[in-house]
């Protein structure tokens, strides 16, 4: 398993690189199997990404889009990823792709599970692209360490595709892919820009417990392609 290190003078060089690697990498996975899949995550970062990536010549219309993990808040709220993807990715060019939301009218995310892991159906997997982010403390999509249910996110062995996650540490009940499903994909980077991120990241290459920072256990089983800028 490897962590490959592509680092950038700045995020405008890191976006423009990175848009165009997912768009070669979906087009290939369209030309193989007619559709392509890929699974971002939210927060701040992927922001102006997904901006420049919306922008890319691509046959969109054979994109699924979905998310490695999402707030369990109305899709209307400024908290909920789906409403920062669908400003920012679902837009210009990228407006023509397949948008599978995880929020569902479920109050609780836990009564969600189901209509979610049916839902992924809808998807290709292995996703061909999954894009990462990471939290100060090694949380990775909402695989968070302060969680009660980070054991089971991380259980490799379960059959479970989603988690319900009530992160202490931060805010909303979360719905996350869990370590198995976000494994099953062909290509995964990790999306981090700043100085305190590569810290961050520094400390958990450097080994431990998994279940003190999650994203240990991604680069533990697979190959991950890093995209930093400070
Ligand atoms: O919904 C979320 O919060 C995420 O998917 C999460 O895993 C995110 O990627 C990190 O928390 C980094 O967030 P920032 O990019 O905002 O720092």
């Amino acid at each position: 398993m490897s962590l490959n290190e592509n680092n950038f003078q700045s995020t405008d060089e890191l976006n423009a690189t990175f848009a165009q690697s997912i768009v070669d990498i979906l087009t290939a996975g369209i030309n193989e199997n007619g559709r392509a899949s890929l699974v971002v995550s939210g927060g701040r970062t992927p922001k102006a990404l997904f901006n420049a990536l919306s922008k890319v010549a691509l046959d969109w219309s054979k994109v699924d889009i979905s998310l490695a993990d999402e707030r369990w808040v109305e899709t209307d709220d400024d908290a909920s990823n789906e409403k920062m993807v669908r400003r920012e990715l679902l837009q210009n060019k990228a407006a023509a792709a397949n948008f599978v939301g995880l929020k569902t009218e479920h109050d609780n995310a836990k009564d969600a599970v189901e209509t979610c892991t049916a839902n992924l159906a809808k998807l290709h997997t292995p996703f061909d692209v999954l894009i990462l982010g990471m939290g100060e403390d090694g949380h990775t999509a909402s695989l968070f360490p302060c969680s009660e249910q980070i054991h089971q996110g991380l259980d490799q062995g379960a059959r479970r595709t989603y988690i319900a996650v009530q992160p202490t540490t931060a805010p909303n009940q979360r719905m996350s892919l869990t370590l198995p499903a976000l494994l099953n994909s062909k290509n995964i980077f990790l999306h981090l820009t700043g100085d305190s991120k590569k810290q961050v990241l520094d400390k958990a290459v450097k080994g431990g417990d998994e279940h003190e920072m999650p994203i240990r256990a991604v680069l533990n089983s697979a190959d991950v392609e890093l995209m930093w800028a400070p």
